[in-house]
């Protein structure tokens, strides 16, 4: 059954076998030239009693000495090729975990917990790549050194074997035991790591929510209860642990001691030479290593099944969104002209109510669209629709009048400049922020799209320019500097399709009419939606939409709803009053 757990692996250790054939070639030289040893032992402790010249234990000597060369190079040879291939696999490994979590759509990342994934990316991997390397050669020596042994040990005495042998089997019940036990408690390590990794990277994510709230303490108070819970769960394997090893050397002494007896008593009755005694006596401590590391290859092999499990969670995860339109890779892509459609559009988050209710709206390509409305109303929602960050139910969204399924969710995306409306830079530099996604970006066209979103200048006034490191390893943007860089990235995609989710919350009325009036000629014939929440923002655009709990509660020109005197008129009335207050204090 736990073997079965294993299966995840098959494909990887296919893709290797070469270098497992050649580690298993590595491992059998090996064994037979360290098989070798206590012969070689033997036969010069025979020739010692009968007396031979001089000479034949100096033969002994350098036999000894070239089978301890031979198995010293297959030693190496064989750690080289089968911790190598693990690495190897280690890696392919990283890679296909990165590329899956890559294609998740949003809401996985909304259900997961950053700090669980990156355990998983990293002790969960480690503990395969040990089942994979280390567990398997350590395995395979005792399997072969074993294997290629006992017929030599029967061969000196079967009766001296049968009792030799005898303690092993609790040897072998007591790993399998432990094994067990080992598994599951490893298990709930590993869950409690990445409890802990989580709470770490919501700490460093969150630090500046913590210090204003000044809980620090109290944060610290939290992780240091699920740290003590972390290692209170570790003691309890390192007891396991402890208890183990003794053990199963003192059952392996025990080997040893029979051995000492039994085969004391043939040799006296003369059974069997003092040199195949002594042959015997090798074998058994030869075997000892083997043996007591079979308690550590099940340690490794048990940590390391837990977390094949693990991993493979992630590696079978299967994206919520994906392309459905059956366009094969290399095909030329797609541009759609950026019309766009919601047509009797209803959309859930799932669990909860509607959040939006039978939207009808029609953006016709190359049009402008403002989006208002109270907070919670559902306009966040209603973009993402459009890039399928989230999915709408089939048929209810359409671009160029195709169904947005059927449209290669590649193309689609790549026809779109999306600024969220939480801004998000990479730690790199800005050049780098603003030319994501379009690797042959030149620089007057990075410098036109920051002038347009009227943040060159101040780039250009950082000491390194456009070479500035912003995010975790560098300057700290404002949350308005922030949010233009976002914009330029939008815009140096010369996007069909472009939309602005509050992107211009942060920017003073000065700056953003400059914006508005960058992205008008740099917006001529593409589609456009801006979310707003002030009047001389949406007012810019063709159509304007207000969306009240879901639904559209407005529709039309700002002349247009102006007269019609609803939630549109009112809020143009209040901010008409409060510029006038700001001019007039
Ligand atoms: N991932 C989610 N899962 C469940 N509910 C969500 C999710 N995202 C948003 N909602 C809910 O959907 C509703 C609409 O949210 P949305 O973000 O679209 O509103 P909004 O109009 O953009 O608000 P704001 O102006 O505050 O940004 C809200 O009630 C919100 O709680």
């Amino acid at each position: 059954m736990t073997l079965g757990k294993l299966q995840p692996l098959a494909p990887y250790l296919r893709r290797y076998q070469k270098s497992f054939w050649q580690g298993a070639l590595a491992v059998l030289l090996y064994n037979l030239s360290k098989i070798a040893i206590p012969l070689i032992i033997g036969h010069a402790v025979d020739d010692m009693q009968h007396h031979g010249p001089a000479g034949i234990v100096l033969r002994s000597v350098w036999a000894l000495l070239g089978v301890a060369a031979v198995a010293a190079v297959c030693l190496y040879a064989s750690r080289w090729i089968l911790i190598g291939a693990s690495r190897e696999i280690e890696f392919d490994l990283r890679n296909d975990l990165f590329r899956n979590l890559e294609r998740q759509s949003l809401s996985y990342y909304h259900s997961q917990r950053t700090g669980d994934i990156m355990a998983r990316m990293t002790n969960d991997l480690n503990a395969v790549r040990q089942l994979l390397g280390p567990a398997i050669m350590y395995s395979a020596n005792t399997v072969v050194y074993t294997a290629a042994a006992i017929p030599l040990m029967l061969r000196i005495s079967p009766r001296l074997t049968l009792w030799a042998f005898l303690p092993l089997p609790v040897a072998s019940v007591l790993v399998q035991y432990v094994g067990r036990r080992i598994h599951t408690r490893f298990e709930r390590i590993q869950a409690m790591f990445s409890d802990i990794s989580a709470k770490a990277q919501e700490n460093f994510s969150g630090a500046r929510l913590v210090r204003a709230f000044a809980q620090e303490s109290s944060e610290i108070e939290h992780f240091e209860e699920a740290n003590r819970e972390y290692i209170r769960r570790s003691l309890l394997l390192v007891r396991l642990m402890a208890m183990l090893w003794p053990t199963l050397e003192f059952v392996l002494g025990i080997a040893i001691v029979v051995t000492l007896f039994v085969g004391g008593r043939e040799v006296a009755l003369h059974s069997i030479t003092p040199g195949q005694f002594t042959s015997y006596m090798v074998f058994m401590v030869q075997l000892t290593f083997p043996m007591i590391a079979l308690g550590y290859v099940v340690n490794l092999f048990q940590r390391g099944t837990a977390s094949v499990v693990r991993i493979d969670e992630l590696l079978r995860q299967q994206p919520a969104i994906k392309d459905e339109s059956g366009r094969a890779a290399g095909e030329t892509p797609l541009v759609p002209r950026g019309a766009i459609e919601f047509r009797n559009l209803s959309f859930s988050y799932g669990a909860g109510g509607d959040v939006l209710r039978d939207v009808s709206l029609t953006i016709p390509a190359g049009s402008s669209l403002a989006i208002l409305g109270p907070t919670g109303a559902g306009k966040t929602t209603l973009v993402n629709l459009i890039p399928r960050l989230l999915d709408a139910p089939a048929g209810q969204v359409l671009i160029d009048g195709l169904p947005i399924r059927e449209w290669p969710l590649e193309d689609l995306r790549r026809a779109i400049g999306f600024v969220p409306q939480e801004t998000f830079l990479f730690s790199s530099t800005i050049r780098e922020n603003i030319a994501f996604g379009v690797a042959s970006a030149m620089e007057e066209e990075i410098l036109a799209a920051a002038e347009t979103a009227q943040i060159a200048r101040e780039i250009q006034e950082f000491p390194n320019g456009f070479d500035t490191v912003v995010g975790e390893r560098g300057i700290t943007l404002s949350g308005g500097q922030k949010q233009r860089t976002a914009i330029a990235r939008a815009l140096l995609r010369q996007p069909r399709i472009l939309i602005l989710d509050d992107a211009l919350a942060s920017v003073d009325t000065l700056t953003e009419e400059r914006i508005l009036q960058g992205l008008r000629s740099a917006m001529q014939d593409r589609t456009t939606i801006l979310i707003a929440h002030r009047v001389s923002t949406a007012r810019t655009a063709d159509r304007i939409a207000v969306l009240g709990n879901g639904r559209i509660a407005e529709y039309g020109t700002h002349d247009e709803l102006l007269a019609r005197g609803g939630f549109y008129a009112d809020l143009y009335a209040k901010q008409q009053l409060e510029e006038e207050i700001a001019v007039s204090s």
